[in-house]
């Protein structure tokens, strides 16, 4: 098949999708604020964070999911690994933060982590010293593909709960009402294939309907396991994301703002198909 045939395809089916996931930081909302907004605040916050909510249920599930992820990054060899020991209390809270610390430092994206910045972040939010931003183009677009019959689906490698305060505090309001949906890496890591064919699953798009499901992503990696799964999948080029290699840009249509994206109502489909 000739790249221009497979474009036209790829557009043709684009058109058609009946839902769409999105990535956050690099799609819906800039790097930066996730880098020099969000996780500042973890680093200045952690040492009190942990004192304060040592005893609470909450913060000991996260320090279990942070021990068994460090027993395992042990066990991986995963280099300059951090352990967290069992012992006295102080200790096991110093051994924590500079954990944490370490994860932070590599960009890991381990669910352990990214659970407690979720939760570090859940007061910054509510007290308003936070507010959740989007692109300007994501709340027009997102408002006008529900009222096409598209459900709006978040995947990214923060928390479920910090997908939930961002989208649920941005400067235009809440608007949480607009997601069908929310995945995290509890389903997998968003390089692997299985992670989307699970997201299908949960969504009941498997088969030749995962055809129909769109993922956007800032990331080419991302993008190639996506459509691996089945799935649709078009780069999202930012401002101050890392530029994209030629090899992508081939690969993928690639857009800037999610107002390039243009849909077919999903109910005038339905409706032609029965006609
Ligand atoms: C939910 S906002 C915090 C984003 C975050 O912690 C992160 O690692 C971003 O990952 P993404 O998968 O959205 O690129
Ligand atoms: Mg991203």
């Amino acid at each position: 098949m000739s790249a221009e045939k497979r474009a036209l395809d790829q557009e043709e089916s684009i058109l058609n999708v009946s839902s769409v996931i999105v990535d956050i930081e690099g799609t819906t909302t800039s790097i930066s604020f996730v880098h020099d907004t969000l996780f500042p605040y973890v680093r200045e916050h952690l040492n009190d964070y942990v004192k304060s909510n040592w005893a609470d249920s909450e913060f000991q599930e996260d320090l279990k999911a942070l021990k068994e992820q460090a027993q395992k990054d042990e066990s991986d060899k995963v280099e300059g690994v951090v352990a967290i020991p069992e012992g006295e209390e102080d200790a096991v809270r110093e051994a924590t933060i500079k954990n944490v610390l370490w994860q932070m430092d590599n960009d890991r994206k381990t669910g352990a982590l990214k659970q407690l910045q979720g939760h570090i972040w859940r007061k910054a939010y509510e007290k308003g010293e936070v507010v959740g931003p989007i692109y300007d183009d994501v709340h027009e677009s997102l408002k006008s593909w529900v009222d096409l019959g598209k459900k709006i689906y978040v995947y990214s490698s923060g928390s479920v709960e910090a997908q939930k305060l961002l989208f649920g505090h941005t400067k235009e309001g809440d608007l949480l009402k607009l997601f069908s949906g929310h995945f995290d890496t509890a389903v997998g890591a968003k390089t692997e294939a299985g992670s989307y064919t699970k997201i299908l699953e949960k969504i009941e798009k498997t088969g030749e309907e995962a055809k129909t499901v769109l993922f956007l992503t800032d990331v080419p990696k991302e993008a190639t396991a996506a459509v691996e799964s089945g799935m649709l999948a078009v780069l999202v080029s930012r401002e101050g994301n890392a530029a994209l290699t030629d090899d992508a840009k081939a690969s993928f249509r690639v857009i800037s703002s999610f107002a390039d994206l243009a849909f077919e109502d999903s109910g005038k489909r339905k409706k032609k198909r029965k006609d």
